[in-house]
């Protein structure tokens, strides 16, 4: 067992019934739901360049445990050529979705590998975990997996903690200990896919505090478990719209859903962690789970704003504005932010090191900085493909008018661009941008970039407060440019 193609993940979805909500209705056949549809091939063509021999190289490797071959994403990465192998499968996947899809099934399977990985620090706080964050990584691993998570408790009350909620299973929890497990109850978001998905993992951003222990739970299990229930966000498209009047939305839409657990039994070999606070909250810090995910969201994010640029570059040479001044400030500006987070993605890969436990992690402080600069850089971008197509954006007529021959003559005429753009190529790109920069799935994407790792103005406080905590124990510049005789300039003033 080993790498899977996309008619088998395609099989996967078509046996599995999970109880999707969307509109008011249940989905019963998710495969043939028009708003998914799209969004499955893209995700099967992900499995299948899995067996295609231009890429299988750059995303796949030969497993030294079962011999099988198997996805990039379950390298153990303990060297800088292992950061590079699984890096080119990363940017291969964010190649194959414009960066547009951030949740591909190489994010959630870095994440387990890197659990998997580090499961000593599972081991200081009960052996069965680190055997069953074990037991499943090989068994996605070998089985070629799609998972969702959610990490975050619904947005009922942010002033108290989980345990001062007004109901005490409105965040999720443990109800029971019972022979089979545990048996949870309430809600975690935000599953993003989570309706074409195989599986769920659970886990937590840090923030538990004692009387929390209920909530302190990381777990994992099959998409369609019973009583767990996935309400899916209103679609930001019908399914039904062309791929000339939407290029993106039509295709790259990811869903994403609010979980519902309603008295769910999780067998005890899928317990990864169960009420304790402690382990909860040194999860994410201590097993990569922040890191090895973030180098995944970096290339994604780079491609993703490259992508951007270059909609914005096309935006305006095909109305000629890109000759004013203000417009090549704006576009170089934009390029030149693709070139701050491709030279810090070369830091943290280059800059890497390797831990005690043998395991090589990219350089957190590069990847930090890009987590911190991209939900800045990417709006800005968006902001500008606004002002550069500005009215124009509004007006492109659709693919019913370019076939109406009674219209075609005027969009042939009036929606032309500069000298050598015809109507149609014009009209195409400006489509594209809307998509990015107008429509509600462009608004999703910016959203996504904002939010996808956390609150950014808490990351920024944790990165802030870190940095201030080591600088103090570094000599520091300013202390030596004043104090230290050898530096104190000659007072020529007073002489
Ligand atoms: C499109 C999209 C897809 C996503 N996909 C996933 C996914 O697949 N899986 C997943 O688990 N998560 C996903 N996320 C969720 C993401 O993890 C959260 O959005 C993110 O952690 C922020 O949490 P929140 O949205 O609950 O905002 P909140 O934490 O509720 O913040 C709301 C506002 O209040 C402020 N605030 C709240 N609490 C505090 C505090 N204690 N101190 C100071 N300020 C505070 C924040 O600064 C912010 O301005 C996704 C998010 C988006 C937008
Ligand atoms: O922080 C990052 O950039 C990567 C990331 C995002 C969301 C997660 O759930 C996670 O474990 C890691």
């Amino acid at each position: 067992m080993g790498i899977k193609t996309g008619a088998d993940y395609i099989n996967r979805i078509k046996s599995r019934k999970p109880e999707v909500w969307l509109g008011g209705r249940v989905i019963e056949d998710i495969h043939n739901e028009p708003i998914f549809k799209q969004p499955i091939q893209e995700i099967a063509k992900l499995y299948d360049i899995q067996h295609d021999p231009e890429y299988q190289d750059d995303i796949t490797h030969i497993c030294n445990e079962t011999g099988e071959r198997v996805n990039n994403a379950f390298l153990f990465p303990k060297t800088a050529e292992d950061l590079q192998k699984r890096s080119k499968l990363f940017e291969v996947y964010a190649r194959m979705t414009y960066g547009l899809m951030g949740r591909t099934p190489d994010f959630l399977n870095v994440v387990i590998t890197s659990m998997a990985h580090n499961s000593w620090f599972l081991d200081q706080y009960n052996k069965d975990w680190s055997k069953n964050i074990h037991d499943y990584y090989t068994y996605i691993r070998d089985n070629d997996l799609f998972l969702t998570h959610a990490i975050i408790n619904p947005q009922n009350d942010r002033s108290k903690q989980s345990h001062e909620q007004k109901e005490i299973y409105t965040h999720l929890g443990t109800v029971e200990e019972k022979e089979e497990g545990i048996l949870v109850r309430g809600a975690k978001m935000l599953a993003t896919l989570a309706p074409i998905t195989d599986e769920v993992i659970i886990y937590s951003f840090p923030g538990f505090l004692p009387g929390d222990e209920r909530h302190a739970v990381a777990f994992a299990l099959p998409i369609d478990t019973p009583g767990l229930r996935i309400i899916c966000r209103e679609p930001m498209q019908d399914g039904t719209r062309s791929i000339f009047d939407h290029p993106l939305a039509s295709r790259y839409e990811e869903m994403d859903a609010l979980l519902v657990f309603n008295d769910v039994l999780v067998p005890w070999d899928r317990v990864f962690l169960y009420n304790n606070v402690e382990a909860a909250n040194r999860l994410y810090p201590m097993t990569g789970i922040a890191e090895q995910p973030a180098h995944q969201s970096g290339v994604r994010g780079y491609i993703k704003l490259a992508f951007a640029v270059e909609v914005a570059c096309k935006v305006a040479d095909s109305i000629g504005v890109d000759g004013f001044l203000h417009v090549q400030r704006d576009l170089g500006e934009l390029v030149q932010s693709v070139e701050v987070i491709r030279s810090l993605l070369r830091v943290a890969e280059y800059e890497y090191a390797i831990n005690e436990y043998g395991e090589a992690r990219p350089n957190p402080d590069a990847l930090e900085t890009i987590r911190g600069f991209l939900p800045e850089m990417y709006p800005r971008a968006i902001e500008i493909i606004q002002t550069i197509g500005a009215g124009g954006l509004l007006m492109s007529p659709t693919e019913a008018d370019f076939n109406n021959p009674e219209l075609r003559v005027d969009i042939d005429k009036y929606y032309g661009g500069r000298s050598g753009v015809t109507a149609e190529e014009r009209v195409r790109v400006f489509k594209l941008a809307w998509d990015l920069c107008g429509e509600a799935f462009g608004q999703r994407l910016l959203q996504y970039e904002r939010y996808y790792t956390g609150d950014p103005v808490r990351k920024r406080a944790i990165y802030y407060n870190k940095y201030k905590k080591n600088k103090n124990k570094n000599v520091s510049m300013v202390d030596e440019v004043l104090n230290n005789p050898k530096h104190v300039a000659i007072d020529v003033v007073n002489q």
